[in-house]
């Protein structure tokens, strides 16, 4: 039998298939997902989960006349199947090809990039208001959000909006509520929607609601009506329309997010309404796929290559940093009974399913809520406990405030564990964790330790968990955990890496950093150059011992997975001109820009930031001109082919 998904490159496409060649469509899209996303990684889970809703989204609204707003945007490959882009899979994540997000460079039909959770309903709420007072009444705004985003307190600023600002403009918010974040989504508001999906009454509704809409396919304010009646019986019981409907957002549902009538139905009703309203769809994360069905964990929401039959994730068997993380936090918590943890529904990535097992009382799960996260921690310091928040660097970002004005500002004794640092490269430039080292230079009090292996993780976590008069952070990349980098001799603090009795060039190497630039520094000795390398493990405030240390370096290098502008490299040079060592210092980092998505070790190479291009930068940085200290002269030139002069420092 043909393929029907080969037939289709465009919304248009949908528009004529029946409600059985759609569920045959559906079909061979999870078919296809399956096969694809098991080859590449990627939203496995939350794709196989909006299948049949997003071709109902495109059968009803008129995409990209109608805007349609992916909440995070991990679950937009339906929509990319079915906007022309079903033959650039095989590309998936990977540099130069399809980005797991929408982009605004592969179609028209996408709109936002940033994979931050919880934004839909504000940007929807902005585009509304913005074709209403443009006269543009016929162009309809979809915000599609998961039950988990919907926790953000973005989420609730936006609906505190659209139910105010006047409701002549046509928008629509589909809640896709599978019950999940990664693990179920946790919180008040959670269990009305999942209250609502186990009640006999929800089915007896749902009965009644498709037996009403069946029998008038043209829906419009009767059905309503009728359907509404029908939720008043469930209005006093749990519901969130009550919930919904008392901000004066009208409400739809609950629907089966599987069936494509009940769907287009439900939507074509919202659509007619021409104001906000909600189209609470109930779906289910990873169907369709058996190995994702039985995952409880987290149904297979963000996976790397698997044996699509069997779902056997492939497996190198290194130690990934936060392994590491997550024993040695578990023992700490079972150590000091003052230590607490908190996430933000990221229990498994962030490495706390370990102390969440061990010490359940002390374990915390907020929701996708950074910010309420951050100063609830402020709150248990402030009462006498340890707080440990686990965070994706980059999802600190949205919590800054908090970490200012309601952490530091009191010196609370609350730990920042920062996964994902620096470039993590296949989620694109909204996941790459490059801003921290910068943000965390800013805040006053607040202590920043940057390890460089497992062993300085572990030691440097505990450093920071017995500091209580004032915030720390540490900070590491996603992925396998660097080889162990000893050290010859802590000094002052900071630890001597490798030493070259020739005092010409201290290369600060930062966290990851450190071991690569160990490596560079053999390649510099073999060329004639004198390098030591350190380590300063704490990079906030910037040690006394690195300052020290400098006084007798004709040239310091640092190097670190973090941001140019602000970053440790910034911070040293300020701290050696404060301290009047006139030497000069050489920033090597990630340049302020939104990086395209690729691998990281892709990344790290076209910054300049793998071992070969860091050997080349250091002769670049490190001025050895003739006569004056030996060496090579600057810049130009590789350093096999550089004319070597006696290095005399
Ligand atoms: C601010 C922020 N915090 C955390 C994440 C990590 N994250 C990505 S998807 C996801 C779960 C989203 O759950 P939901 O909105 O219900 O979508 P589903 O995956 O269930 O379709 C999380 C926590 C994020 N993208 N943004
Ligand atoms: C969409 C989102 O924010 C997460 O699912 C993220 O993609 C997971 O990243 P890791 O694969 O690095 O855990
Ligand atoms: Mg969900």
């Amino acid at each position: 039998m043909v393929q029907l998904l080969n037939e289709i490159s465009s919304p248009e496409d949908l528009h004529n298939l029946s409600e059985g060649e759609l569920e045959r469509l559906a079909s061979e899209i999870r078919t296809f997902l399956i096969e694809q996303v098991s080859q590449t990684g990627g939203h496995l889970g939350p794709n196989l989960g909006v299948v049949e809703l997003t071709l109902a989204l495109h059968r009803v609204f008129d995409s990209p006349k109608d805007s349609i707003v992916w909440d995070t945007g991990h679950q937009s490959y339906v929509h990319k199947i079915v906007t022309g882009r079903r033959d650039m899979f095989a590309t998936l994540r990977t540099k130069g090809g399809l980005s797991g997000y929408p982009s605004r460079a592969e179609s028209a039909h996408d709109l936002v990039e940033n994979s931050h959770a919880s934004t839909a309903l504000a940007y929807a709420d902005g585009l509304s208001k913005a074709y209403a007072l443009r006269g543009e009444v016929d162009r309809c705004t979809v915000a599609v959000i998961g039950d988990g985003a919907l926790t953000g307190g973005m989420a609730w600023e936006a609906l505190n909006n659209i139910a105010s600002a006047g409701n002549s403009r046509p928008l629509v918010i589909v809640v896709n509520d599978n019950g999940r974040s990664y693990s179920p989504t946790v919180g008040g508001l959670a269990r009305h929607l999942s209250a609502l999906r186990t009640l006999p009454a929800y089915e007896r509704f749902l009965a009644a609601g498709k037996e009403i809409l069946d029998r008038t396919p043209v829906v419009g304010n009767p059905v309503y009506g009728a359907l509404h009646g029908v939720k008043q019986g469930l209005k006093d019981i749990v519901a969130p329309q009550a919930l919904f409907e008392d901000l004066g957002i009208k409400y739809v549902g609950p629907v089966d997010g599987h069936d494509v009538t009940e769907l287009e139905n439900s939507l074509r009703l919202a659509k007619g309404f021409g104001s906000p309203v909600i189209v609470h769809c109930i779906t289910e994360k990873g169907r369709g796929y058996s190995p994702a069905e039985r995952d409880e964990a987290e149904r297979f929401h963000a996976v790397g290559k698997i044996d699509s039959r069997t779902g056997e994730a492939s497996s190198d068997g290194s130690q990934s940093w936060t392994s590491v993380f997550s024993a040695e936090i578990a023992e700490i918590g079972a150590e000091n009974p003052d230590v607490t943890a908190i996430t933000a529904a990221m229990q498994g990535p962030v490495g706390l399913s370990e102390f969440g097992k061990r010490h359940p009382d002390r374990f915390f799960d907020v929701g996708i809520a950074e910010q309420h996260a951050v100063t609830s921690a402020a709150g248990m310091a402030m009462a006498g406990l340890h707080p440990v928040v686990a965070v994706y660097s980059t999802f600190l970002n949205r919590a800054f405030d908090q970490l200012l004005m309601d952490v530091a500002l009191h010196r609370c004794g609350v730990t920042f564990v920062l996964d994902r640092a620096g470039i993590t490269g296949s989620d694109g430039a909204s996941h790459n964790g490059m801003w921290d080292l910068s943000l965390l230079n800013m805040v006053p009090h607040l202590r920043v330790a940057v390890p460089r292996d497992a062993g300085t993780l572990r030691e440097e976590l505990r450093e920071a968990v017995d500091v209580t008069d004032a915030p720390t952070a540490l900070r590491f990349p996603k992925g396998p955990v660097e080889p162990a980098v000893p050290a010859l001799e802590r000094r002052h603090g900071v630890d001597v890496l490798y030493e070259s009795e020739r005092r010409t060039v201290l290369i600060v190497g930062v966290g990851a950093m450190a071991g690569p630039c160990v490596r560079v520094a053999h390649r510099l000795a073999d060329d004639g150059v004198g390098a030591t390398v350190i380590d300063p493990r704490w990079v906030k405030p910037v040690p006394e011992g690195l300052i020290r240390l400098a006084r007798g370096y004709r040239h310091v290098v640092t190097v670190e997975d973090s941001g140019r502008m602000g970053g440790v490299g910034t911070a040293v040079t300020q701290a050696l001109r404060d301290a009047r060592v006139s030497v000069p210092v050489d920033v090597i980092g990630i340049p302020q820009r939104f990086l395209d998505h690729g691998s990281r070790g892709e990344l790290l190479a076209e910054l300049g930031l793998a071992e070969d291009a860091l050997h080349k930068a250091v002769y670049s940085a490190v001025d050895l001109g003739p006569g004056k200290n030996g060496g090579f002269r600057r810049g130009g030139g590789t350093p096999s082919n550089l004319v070597p002069i006696a290095d005399n420092a």
